[in-house]
């Protein structure tokens, strides 16, 4: 007999972590966004911020969950993405003025983005991953700081730019998973997923996905 495959909660209001997940055939049967204050705590450092908020969410997405009496059995994925220079982190913008704010301090120069994804089986176990990518911006011009702020890319993103979308070409040197810094490390996931016996199969992709 096959083992049924455990029920997934994807802790997550991001459409592009459902995308990647998506992107590799997984498809969460519940969607639980998180509500949880994200301010880094005090010398919180961007990679135990990352890994700090991924747990917090995937907790939360279970809790709420069991009040609401679905996913009793279910793995629980949560995520977070934060973007640094240095020491220093990035908020995720909200207004033109911190988007505008943090294209100007990552132009021309190196930054670092962690993307932790931790996922929580039902019997209380959890399992972490932080993963770290360097990039490197170009230096941008008065112009493309302008014409990237006016294309709204940037709302709700972790320092203030999508590296899926226009930003892409500010990218001079990638050293990491794009996918990271989009939401979600795909390899990484998967080898969460499969840990816990949640089973991933590449050939469907054959006939369906297009590419
Ligand atoms: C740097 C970068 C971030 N982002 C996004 C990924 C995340 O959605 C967001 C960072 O904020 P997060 O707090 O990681 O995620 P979120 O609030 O969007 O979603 P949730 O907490 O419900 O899972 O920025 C991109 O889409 N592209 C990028 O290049």
């Amino acid at each position: 007999m096959v083992a049924a495959r455990p029920e997934l909660i994807l802790a997550s209001a991001s459409p592009r972590r459902l995308a990647l997940l998506n992107q590799i055939g997984v498809e969460p049967d519940h969607l639980i966004p998180a509500d949880v204050d994200e301010t880094p705590l005090k010398n919180e450092i961007p990679r135990k911020l990352a890994a700090r908020l991924a747990h917090t969410k995937a907790l939360a997405a279970q809790h709420k969950a069991r009040q609401t009496g679905i996913g009793d059995n279910a793995l629980v994925l949560g995520g977070d993405t934060v973007v640094a220079v240095g020491r220093r982190i990035l908020p995720k913008a909200e207004m033109l003025d911190d988007a505008a704010a943090s294209l100007r301090l990552l132009s021309g120069r190196s930054h670092r983005v962690f993307t932790s994804i931790c996922l929580l089986n039902p019997s209380g176990g959890s399992k972490r991953r932080v993963v770290e990518t360097r990039l490197r911006f170009k230096r941008l011009s008065n112009a493309e700081v302008d014409a990237y702020l006016a294309s709204g890319e940037w709302e709700g993103k972790a320092g203030g730019y999508a590296i899926q979308g226009i930003a892409g070409a500010f990218v001079i040197k990638l050293q990491g998973s794009f996918h990271a810094v989009m939401g979600l490390p795909l390899y990484e996931t998967v080898q969460l997923l499969r840990s816990e016996n949640y089973p991933i199969e590449f050939n469907w992709l054959n006939s369906t996905s297009g590419i």
